[in-house]
């Protein structure tokens, strides 16, 4: 990494985890196909030295712990990675490992780009409608992890401190509460958003929604986008045009001067800043898709939105992304989706998700050749029909094929 960005060599060593789970059964297709692509586009000038890095139950029964300080030092020190799921235990047991990877390396944006492809069955009358990019705050809210359980001495300790030194007396049952803590700083709500914007404006998107539930968390998700509003405006000026100005203009010279100013910035070429609270976004990104673009938000936000828009284009195992520190170079590719434990080694999942974060890792490196003609081959064997049980069971006419035999398609048709 250099300050004009990534430098790559023709033969990167690249670490992998293969996840839990399905994991294992998408890992052995992707690799497949991510290696016969480069194969194709670059004759063996190019290849990726894949390096085997441990996490998860794998490296537990193997070592003993669920992430070897090795892994993170390999993560470190090679920069792009790519990871199958990790489970992550409920109710007790260890905390997320998925967390810990983006914390310990500052993983700051999750980066899930949401698009339909053709044939792709959808409960939508409109999937195609569907083109958004989320950038997830990935280091900071009640995600960090920062809780105890209830009834423990470090609740108890908390919950006492929140009635007799701030005054608190919302806490309903405070005996049996357990308690969890929301950090949001401008911090990292200008780096995402920063993020959020440079994206938007480097892929000619025309705009940036923040969201968030602002009215009721006035100071954690109503500063975040108060200071993402500053922030569009202090550092891109000349190239966004904010909703916060678009309130000033209104509130001095009328609602029609306003109107006007966004259609002028619009016509201009600037991306319009906008923000919408969490709940109508879930609807609106149903009814009205084609209104959102690059959407911003926070952590838990994100996590859900990722889930419910990758519904819209036909699921979760087409939905890839990407957790990024765009200051240090390091990024770890990974699906949105989870470890899917009933279908582990069956050789049944569909590996898209983790193809399509491999599509990704590809463009991160500027190798776009090999990134193309993948995302081709997925949709020409979708035009075929040849699919794995997640699309056969809504589509007419398909070929269901196994994980192993996905990838051989997509193989076949590079
Ligand atoms: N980044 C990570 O590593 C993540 C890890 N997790 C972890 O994974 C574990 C399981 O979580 P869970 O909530 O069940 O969510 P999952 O995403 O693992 O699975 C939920 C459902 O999504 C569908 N699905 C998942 N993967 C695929 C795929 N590759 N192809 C087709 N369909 C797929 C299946 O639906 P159906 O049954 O309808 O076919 C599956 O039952 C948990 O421990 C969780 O913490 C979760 C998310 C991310
Ligand atoms: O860490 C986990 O187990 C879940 C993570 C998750 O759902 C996500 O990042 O989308
Ligand atoms: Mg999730």
């Amino acid at each position: 990494m250099q300050s004009s960005g990534l430098h790559v060599p023709d033969h990167p060593i690249v670490p992998f985890i293969e996840g839990d789970g399905t994991g294992r059964d998408i890992w052995r297709a992707s690799v497949r196909v991510l290696d016969a692509a480069v194969e194709k586009l670059y004759g063996g000038k190019r290849k990726i030295e894949w390096f085997e890095v441990y996490a998860g139950e794998k490296a537990f029964k193997q070592f003993g712990e669920w992430l070897p300080d090795d892994t993170l030092v390999a993560l470190r020190e090679y920069l792009v990675s790519i990871k199958g799921p990790l489970t992550t235990p409920i109710g007790g047991g260890i905390r997320s490992l998925n967390v810990a990877l983006r914390q310990e390396l500052d993983l700051y944006v999750c980066l899930r780009p949401v698009r339909h492809f053709a044939g792709v069955p959808s409960p939508v009358k409109r999937p195609d409608l569907v083109d958004m990019v989320i950038f997830r705050e990935n280091s900071e809210d009640i995600y960090a992890g920062i809780e105890w359980a209830a009834g423990t001495p470090e609740a108890q300790k908390v919950i006492r401190f929140l009635q007799d030194e701030m005054g608190v007396k919302k806490i309903r049952f405070p005996e049996t509460s357990a308690i969890g803590i929301k950090p949001i700083s401008k911090e990292g709500t200008d780096r995402l958003i920063r993020s959020a914007i440079e994206y938007a404006i480097a892929h000619q998107r025309k705009s940036v929604t923040i969201v968030h539930k602002g009215n009721i968390m006035k100071f954690t998700e109503g500063g975040f986008k108060n200071w993402g509003y500053e922030l569009a405006e202090r550092e891109f000026s000349d190239r966004v045009f904010t909703w916060a100005q678009y309130d000033r203009i209104k509130a001095d010279q009328g609602a029609t001067a306003a109107d006007q100013a966004q259609k002028d910035a619009e016509a201009a070429g600037k991306i319009v800043v906008k923000d919408t609270i969490a709940d109508i976004f879930l609807q609106q990104i149903l009814t009205r898709p084609a209104e959102f673009d690059v959407v911003a938000t926070m952590n838990l936000n994100g996590d859900y939105i990722s889930d419910a828009l990758a519904a819209q284009v036909g699921g979760i195992g087409i939905a890839p992304g990407a957790n990024i520190n765009y200051v240090t170079g390091h990024a770890v590719f990974e699906a949105t989706h989870g470890t899917a434990p009933k279908y582990a080694d069956l050789d049944k999942v569909n590996p898209g998700s983790v193809i399509l974060s491999g599509v990704m890792m590809l463009e991160h490196l500027g190798w776009q050749e090999a990134a193309d003609a993948i995302v081709a081959s997925l949709q020409k064997t979708i035009n075929q029909k040849i699919v794995t049980y997640d699309f056969a069971r809504l589509m007419e006419g398909a070929t269901e094929v196994k994980t192993s035999e996905f990838a051989d398609a997509l193989i076949k048709n590079l």
